[in-house]
């Protein structure tokens, strides 16, 4: 299975369904809609859910409107500050909009 990792601090937002996008650079536009990901923190390697991948589109960081910044559950100058802190220098990414996949009941 594709694998995905995100700051802890993202994880609370991601397991309530706040937050239904992130958005990478090239190094993760190999990802599709209706792949299953195994997505746990960067820090700790802490596996915390799956996701399924419902889209994958090319946006430039200028283009990036208050819908990606909703569905980041971030205010838009947040969300671009945040981006150009992770990935410096880089104009082109990928908007990856994700559903969160439940436990298999045991
Ligand atoms: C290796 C690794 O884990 N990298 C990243 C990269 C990005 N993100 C988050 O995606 C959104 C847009 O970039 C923001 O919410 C970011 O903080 C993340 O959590 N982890």
């Amino acid at each position: 299975m594709k694998k995905m990792t995100f700051f802890t601090r993202f994880v609370d937002d991601i397991l309530a369904e706040r937050k239904t996008i992130t958005i990478r650079d090239t190094s993760e536009a190999h990802l599709h809609a209706g792949d299953v990901l195994d997505v746990s923190t960067l820090e700790e390697g802490r596996w915390f859910c799956r996701l399924e991948v419902l889209s994958v589109t090319e946006t430039k960081l200028a283009d990036l409107s208050p819908l990606h910044a909703a569905q980041e559950n971030m205010a838009l100058p947040e969300l671009k500050a945040l981006i150009q802190e992770i990935y410096p220098e880089q104009e082109l990414f990928y908007v990856i909009q994700f559903c969160l996949l439940s436990e298999p009941k045991s």
